[in-house]
């Protein structure tokens, strides 16, 4: 902000905003669209985006939800043509677009009674949110109280976690950015790009051998849940590790082995996978695997086996699980998702990946990676088998902990809308379309 005098950001921001609704509308002229406008630069923004829309024909009325405006925002919607008016029943019936221009990042959660009543009255309209859809926590991506629930959103300079982090995130509709050229602090809260996950993505040197590529065991299923052990080592056995380990009963070892014949028995590993469809074995799968001294990834049952601290390893945990460990309910943690994930890698000194529409990977030192891939039809079971695997091959090729869990969760949503398609999906479809994905991003290279 320190470099460029605001008024240019401010025309920057409104410019994007202008093309995106022009984008949104598939044109101008005879348009109708309704502008929510706040006290502060959020409602500047929506002003000075309103007089350019006015100047492409569109009809632009803004509705005065304080008694301040941006006054040189009021002054160019008025001069372009633009009505302004202060009450609801004031408006013309039905615009085609409604921007929310009410509260930015100066916003305090919830909204005040007046924007409540306008936003009802236009009900299904689509909405514009210009930078955060108003009333969300900004920083935290909490909601308390009212706030719009957006089509798209439109950002400037860079995402907010409100936009990464659930349930706020889940209010942004689509997302576009628009660059306006600022000198950006390190991000809160990051989310990978696919050139993020190409460079962290471990590939076989020329002289590799499986030994130099890692080593992954799993340990997971039992008579009551065999299939969790097929889908944790399809997930593992995926080629991102040089070979896979199995260890648990005969029954469950050889079926492992029919349906993946190149998995082995017990041995050396770099990595553990512990936990899914353990059971009432869980608890020994996860004490044999701690004693080995590698990295682990504890998932599922094993989950509520884990006490004191885990450094170098990765938990999984769905909401509930979490709020299992951590003894809370399930709504407390969907809740303040991103201040749970964050105390629970502190508390155990390890990351932490909570799943989920919006997965968050948290380090011990705060750090936090956002997912933005997946799609809910992910929401099936054994999803999270095959996670674990995916996870464990990626830590066994020699990942730290956090890249491993976040290129995990981020491949595995990717995999998941690839192999989608916009229809339903099985754990055992999402593991087989893993390699594919993968080979189309490493196939983008350069
Ligand atoms: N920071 C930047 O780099 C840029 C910011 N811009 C815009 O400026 C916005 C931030 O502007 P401001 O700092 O003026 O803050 P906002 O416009 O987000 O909100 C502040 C004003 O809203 C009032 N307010 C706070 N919470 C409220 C609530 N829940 N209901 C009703 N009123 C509430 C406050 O009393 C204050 O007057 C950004 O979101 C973005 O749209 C752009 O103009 C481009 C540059
Ligand atoms: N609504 C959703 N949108 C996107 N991804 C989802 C959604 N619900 C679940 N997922 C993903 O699907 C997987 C489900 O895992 P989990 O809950 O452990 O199921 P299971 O134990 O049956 O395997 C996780 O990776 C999670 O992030
Ligand atoms: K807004």
């Amino acid at each position: 902000m320190a470099r460029l005098h605001d008024g240019a950001l401010m025309e920057r921001a409104a410019a994007g905003l202008a093309a995106a609704v022009l984008d949104l509308l598939g044109g101008g002229y005879g348009r109708r669209v309704l502008l929510l406008v706040g006290s502060g630069d959020n409602g500047g923004d929506g002003l000075l985006a309103g007089s350019m829309l006015a100047r492409r024909g569109v009809r632009v009325e803004a509705l005065l939800l304080s008694d301040h405006a941006h006054a040189a925002g009021l002054a160019a919607l008025r001069a372009a043509g633009g009505l302004t008016v202060r009450e609801v029943r004031d408006l013309h019936p039905r615009p085609d677009v409604v921007i929310d221009a009410i509260v930015g990042i100066g916003g305090r959660p919830g909204l005040r009674p007046a924007a409540v009543e306008a936003l009802e009255s236009f009900a299904g309209v689509p909405v514009v949110a210009v930078d955060v859809p108003s009333g969300v926590d900004v920083d935290t991506g909490e909601v308390d109280g009212p706030h719009v629930t957006a089509d798209l959103t439109v950002t400037f300079g860079t995402h907010k976690v409100a936009h990464l982090v659930d349930p706020a995130a889940s209010a942004c509709g689509a997302l576009h950015a628009v660059d306006i050229g600022l000198d950006l602090p390190e991000p809160a809260v990051e989310a990978l790009q696919p050139a993020d996950v190409r460079r962290l993505l471990p590939q076989p040197a020329l002289h590799a051998h499986k030994y130099t590529r890692g080593v992954v065991g799993v340990r997971a299923g039992s008579s009551t849940y065999p299939g969790a052990a097929l889908l944790a080592v399809a997930g593992a056995n995926t080629g991102l590790a040089g070979m896979v380990r199995y260890v648990g009963s005969e029954a469950v070892a050889s079926r492992v082995r029919e349906a993946h014949p190149e998995v082995v028995g017990e041995g050396r590993v770099q990595a553990w996978v512990v936990g899914p469809g353990g059971g009432n074995d869980a608890a020994a799968m996860l004490d044999a695997a701690r004693a080995d001294g590698v990295p682990l990834v504890v998932d599922a049952d094993a989950l509520a086996h884990v006490d004191g601290t885990l450094p170098g390893c990765v938990l999984t945990p769905h909401a509930g699980e979490l709020a299992g460990i951590l003894g809370l309910a399930r709504e407390e943690v969907e809740a303040r998702p991103l201040a749970h994930v964050r105390g629970a890698a502190d508390r155990f000194d390890c990351v932490v990946l909570l799943k989920g529409h919006r997965t968050l990977v948290a380090a011990p030192d705060g750090l936090v990676r956002a997912t933005s891939t997946g799609t809910p039809w992910l929401a099936t079971a054994g999803a999270g088998d095959v996670l674990a695997g995916l996870v464990g091959s990626l830590l066994a090729a020699g990942l730290p902990a956090f890249d491993a869990a976040s290129l995990g969760a981020w491949v595995h949503g990717a995999a998941g809308t690839r192999a989608s398609r916009g229809g339903p999906l099985t754990a055992t479809t999402l593991a087989g379309s893993i390699p594919l994905l993968m080979r189309d991003l490493l196939a983008r290279q350069g």
